[in-house]
């Protein structure tokens, strides 16, 4: 017999910890970015912008979780979430994301800025009421539209640090939303064109759905394309360097192979590859961004050390 799961791990799961987790890695690189080499390190406004948009992302999927009890109910791939078993009523996950909502705004109104504040509070409206609520079961367009709140966390990241005071600050941190944002397309309907029976059972009009796998698969490699060159933008912005341009270019062209070959895929797999492909393709995207901007100034600057004439 299987053991039943904690209680408190029912509440982890409602916070989508893995997702979560990738959306804050991409807000502290954000900050981290937003900080120039010289610059003091603003530590409580790092750690507490951290856990601010930490709590905002963890209430935003907690409210996914109350607003989608229907539709989880239905899908192979959710339907062992908290709700969907009655493992916890609606009022407790009502409950937990307004404490976690309420928290998050406390943090980053009172210890970092009202700009931070603002934009996380728009990004979770904008993933629990606006994409849940109504996109998603309104048009294939969900996703798309949607991703917005999603591709937002470098935005709040880099607000964290600076209050969008100083110029280039939006320039350079909408840059960073623009990749995520036309990541987001490839990501989801990879994935979607494998779980599309769930999504036809649960009646969400995604992609693949109303318009079929073909279509889907030529718009993954669209996106893809359109993927590759957004992200030579920080390059020639001069916000990153060619460490960066070189990581970004060999990263895309394995993307571009994913979409290319998934026009006609090998086997079934090949699309829920494609959709792991992609996870690991925007973490090491965002890696290539900080070493760019924090590792290659520190070697610049140990080997002019080296190197120096001696008095
Ligand atoms: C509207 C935008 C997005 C949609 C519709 C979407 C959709 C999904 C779905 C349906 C899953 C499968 C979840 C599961 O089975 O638990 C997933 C997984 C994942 N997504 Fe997204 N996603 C979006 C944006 C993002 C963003 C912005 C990030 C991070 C920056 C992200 C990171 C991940 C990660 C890391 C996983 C793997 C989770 C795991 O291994 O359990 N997603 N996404
Ligand atoms: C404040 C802030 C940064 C908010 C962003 C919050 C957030 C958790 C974004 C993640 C996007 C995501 C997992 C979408 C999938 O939802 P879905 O309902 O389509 O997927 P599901 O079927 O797995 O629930």
């Amino acid at each position: 017999m299987r053991k039943p799961t904690p209680l408190w791990a029912q509440y982890w799961t409602l916070t989508k910890p893995r997702v979560v987790a990738l959306i804050v890695f991409t807000a502290i690189i954000g900050m981290l970015l937003a900080i120039r080499p010289g610059d003091a390190w603003p530590w409580p406004r790092l750690l507490a912008g951290t856990l601010g948009i930490w709590l905002a992302a963890a209430s935003a999927a907690a409210i996914n979780h109350l607003l989608d009890q229907r539709i989880d109910k239905v899908m192979a791939r959710t339907a062992e979430r908290p709700l969907a078993t009655g493992a916890l009523k609606p009022a407790q996950v009502l409950a937990f994301a307004i404490a976690l909502g309420v928290a998050s705004m406390a943090t980053l109104v009172l210890l970092v800025n009202p700009v931070c504040a603002a934009l996380t509070f728009a990004s979770l409206i904008g993933y629990a009421i606006v994409y849940t609520g109504f996109l998603k079961r309104a048009t294939p367009q969900n996703i798309v539209i949607g991703g917005l709140a999603g591709a937002a966390p470098p935005l709040l990241g880099w607000a964290a640090v600076t209050g969008m005071q100083r110029e280039w600050d939006w320039a350079h941190a909408l840059l960073l939303v623009l990749i995520i944002f036309v990541w987001t397309p490839p990501h989801f309907w990879a994935l979607a064109i494998f779980r599309r029976e769930d999504y036809s059972r649960a009646l969400v009009p995604m992609l693949p759905v109303t318009h079929g796998v073909t279509y889907t698969r030529w718009q993954i490699l669209l996106y893809t394309v359109l993927l590759v060159v957004v992200t030579v933008l920080p390059w020639a912005a001069r916000m990153s360097g060619v460490f960066y341009l070189g990581g970004a270019l060999v990263l895309g062209a394995v993307f571009l192979w994913y979409a290319w070959k998934l026009l006609d895929p090998p086997d079934e797999f090949f699309a829920m590859r494609t959709f792991k492909y992609s996870i690991v393709y925007l973490m090491a995207l965002f890696a290539f961004l900080l070493l760019d901007h924090w590792l290659l100034p520190l070697f610049d600057a140990a080997l002019a050390l080296e190197f120096a004439p001696q008095p």
